[in-house]
């Protein structure tokens, strides 16, 4: 399980925060904690509070983030830079695709999809494991594979920043060469990311970071992929992408990371990402909110400021927190800016099923053509068997290590009430039928059974519920 800094799964918290803003929500909190308080029984309440006044200036705090970034790209668009006029020219597909370089790079996924579509049984026993990642096929942007290195690779392997990797996507590649890098998992937080990245990174086509949630384009580049500081962006292209490991396989490999705050933060950073790397393909996987939140607030126990499940107050957690909690608007900034055959949508609760699991991640692999079948794996009785998600990152372990479980112990459910568990329904369900709507209209699954799928979450709580509607959670 991957470490992480405490702060990290904040609900609302954009992770890089700027220093004026930390500083004033310092001087605010101190005045709330330092507050005196007329008697020992008001402790609680202060100490409430202040936990109130938290989230609420880590809110604030994310709007003022995205007011001032919005700001400084309309005040950088008055002084008529290129990359407003490129946005001012948004096709509703990213906002390079009208110059050169959009439409080449356009070109560029057409024809890998064109020549890797339909990865399957063949083409694994081809590549054998191996890892030969496509199938060949003639594009002009391919090469038969020559005695020295691609133009494509010995571009590669003088870059220092970004903008030579995307210069550098337009040189000629050999057939089965993958762009750099391939693929990021971006969200979203407690949907089984951890898993689904290390079970990506366990296939021999994939050199993927050694660590998950680099949160680069958020935390180091201030959620502006196009401002990235110089030095950082050499660090990141060599240790975090693996540069050098991906030259090593002749571009065999499939470069990737997995930052969950990339997607819940659409719309700053689609179309910045896309900008850079406009090749890439994106995977999201998505959870019913109100256990995705409850595993999530069980995260935030590890928070100095105590989570707020210590009192085990789930409704008036999740009460707070899922009105925050959205899914289709920042899903809808990545389709306004990436094609559609560049984006996966998962449902957390098909991939980590036992009848479905299996064909979900095959698909995945499909969607990166990478061999479906691989990495490899034994039954019980010695024989060849079919990949399935592992499950880390669990719920349980962040108890455990707050102390609030013993060792080997399962979370209980938490205590509801029928009507309690009904008004939070209510919160979560219109987004959840947007986001199955933008399901049918991109055509990522099928919409009701997306739906449904939640559903029946929703109604395997209301299930549990006795005559005097006292109902268990179980996420
Ligand atoms: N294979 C499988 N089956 C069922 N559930 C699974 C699986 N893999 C991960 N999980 C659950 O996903 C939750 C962790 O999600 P993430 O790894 O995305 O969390 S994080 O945002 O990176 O912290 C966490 O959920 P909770 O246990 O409810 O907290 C994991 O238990």
């Amino acid at each position: 399980m991957k470490p992480r800094p405490s702060g990290k799964a904040g609900f609302c918290t954009p992770s890089r925060t700027r220093v004026a803003i930390v500083a004033i929500a310092a001087i605010v909190l101190l005045t709330v904690v330092t507050r005196p308080s007329p008697s020992v029984a008001s402790v609680s309440a202060v100490a409430g509070g202040a936990s109130k006044h938290r989230r609420q200036l880590e809110r604030e705090e994310q709007q003022q983030l995205e007011g001032k970034l919005r700001a400084e790209e309309e005040a950088e668009g008055e002084g008529g830079s290129v990359e407003q006029a490129e946005d001012d020219d948004d096709d509703g597909h990213g906002s390079t695709d009208d110059t050169d370089m959009g439409q080449h790079a356009a070109a560029q996924v057409e024809a890998q999809d064109a020549a890797e579509r339909g990865w399957g049984e063949e083409q694994a026993a081809e590549a054998g494991g191996g890892g030969g990642g496509g199938t060949g096929g003639g594009t002009n942007l391919r090469k038969q594979w020559g005695e020295g290195p691609s133009e494509y690779a010995a571009a590669l392997a003088g870059c220092t920043d970004l903008a030579c990797l995307t210069m550098a996507a337009q040189k000629p590649r050999y057939p089965g060469q993958f762009l750099f890098p391939s693929f990021f998992v971006v969200g979203w937080q407690k949907s089984a990311t951890t898993s689904l990245f290390f079970h990506l990174r366990g296939h021999p086509q994939v050199a993927a970071a050694h660590t998950k949630e680099p949160e680069f384009f958020s935390e180091q580049c201030g959620y502006r992929p196009t401002h990235c500081p110089q030095d950082a962006q050499e660090e990141y292209i060599h240790r975090v992408l693996r540069l050098p490991d991906v030259l090593e396989s002749q571009l065999t490999s499939l470069s990737a990371e997995a930052s969950t705050h990339y997607g819940r933060n659409g719309a700053l950073l689609a179309s910045g990402i896309h900008k850079v790397f406009p090749w890439l393909r994106i995977i999201a996987s998505v959870r019913e909110p109100i256990n995705r939140a409850i595993s999530m607030l069980a995260h935030n126990l590890d928070l100095s400021s105590k989570g707020c499940l210590t009192r085990r107050e789930v409704y008036t957690c999740l009460k707070k927190e899922l009105p925050g909690l959205n899914y289709s608007e920042p899903w809808e900034a990545w389709l306004q800016a990436w094609p559609r055959t560049q984006l996966y949508l998962v449902q957390y609760e098909n991939m980590t099923s036992e009848e479905s699991g299996v064909q979900v991640l095959q698909d995945i692999k499909r969607f990166l053509h990478i061999d479906p079948n691989l990495p490899a794996t034994v039954e019980d009785d010695g024989s060849a068997g079919l990949p399935t998600l592992s499950q880390h990152n669990t719920r349980a372990q962040h108890l455990q290590r707050k102390g609030e479980l013993k060792e080997g112990e399962e979370p209980e459910g938490w205590p509801i009430k029928r009507r309690q568990y009904e008004e939070l329904l209510d919160i979560v369900r219109p987004d959840a039928e947007r986001l199955a709507k933008l399901v049918r209209q991109h055509g990522f699954a099928d919409s009701k059974e997306w739906l449904e799928n939640w559903e029946m979450q929703w109604q395997a709580t209301l299930d549990t519920c006795d005559k005097r509607g006292n109902c268990m959670i179980f996420p």
